[in-house]
């Protein structure tokens, strides 16, 4: 499912005036490919994440998903593309404290109204494919912090998104693991084609993205592509 933002701008109140965070930004991301969004504090990022995942409308451009543009859509619309086609994985931090690492994966299935019985067997295939088919019965405070970032990328696949957003999916780890957990999304992208666009301050494991680009000031430039 190809993610094109076209001439998109968004501005916040600020005081009396207003505070461009967007500033004419197109890009475009394809099925099976890793995007890495960098810049400094306060560019944009996530500002341009939230854009994508349709949970802020841009006071102009366009939002287009596989041909559909989805700027004139309802709230009621475009919650169900979310539900539908996109995973949003945010950091780890907010996982809930009392439910185990299937449970957090069922909790999704049960939102949506699917059939449980074949929840829990996606929610079980999906641990396996993060690697915790063994800590399926352990709660946040038993895994670590690495695997509970990959409680939450298992999550954000539990209702079979086409379109991945990923907020600093390595701020919370040590290098060892922000690695591991990046080669985990670069792997679940290609074998899944998956459309991921990720946000990240770790300018160290950029190698894994396809594309990286830059925004400073609401304003993007593309820095490298594969
Ligand atoms: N809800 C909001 N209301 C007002 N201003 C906002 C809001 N959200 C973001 N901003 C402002 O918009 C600009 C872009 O913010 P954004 O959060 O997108 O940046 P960022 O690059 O993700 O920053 P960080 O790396 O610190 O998370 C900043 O100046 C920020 O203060």
């Amino acid at each position: 499912m190809t993610l094109h933002l076209d001439d998109i701008t968004l501005a916040f109140p600020d005081g009396d005036q207003r505070l461009t965070a967007l500033d004419h930004v197109s890009l475009t991301a394809e099925p099976g490919t890793l995007t890495a969004i960098v810049g400094p504090s306060g560019s944009g990022k996530s500002s341009l994440l939230a854009v994508a995942a349709t949970l802020i409308t841009p006071d102009s451009g366009r939002v287009v998903l596989d041909g559909r543009d989805l700027t004139g859509l309802s709230r009621a619309g475009t919650a169900a593309v979310r539900r539908g086609q996109v995973g949003i994985i945010f950091q780890s931090s907010n996982l809930l404290a009392s439910l185990t690492a299937l449970d957090q994966l069922l909790v999704v299935a049960h939102l949506a109204g699917d059939d449980l019985t074949a929840a829990r067997a996606r929610a079980a295939e999906l641990l396996d494919a993060v690697g915790l088919a063994a800590q399926a019965d352990k709660r946040p405070h038993q895994l670590s912090g690495g695997q509970r970032q990959r409680v939450t990328i298992a999550r954000g696949l539990m209702n079979q998104p086409s379109l991945l957003l990923v907020d600093e999916p390595t701020s919370a780890l040590d290098s060892q693991r922000g690695e591991a957990v990046l080669g985990l999304l670069r792997q679940l992208t290609t074998e899944r084609g998956l459309t991921t666009v990720m946000v990240t301050h770790d300018t160290g494991h950029l190698e894994a993205a396809d594309h990286v680009v830059r925004i400073v000031d609401g304003r993007t430039s593309e820095l490298a592509t594969r």
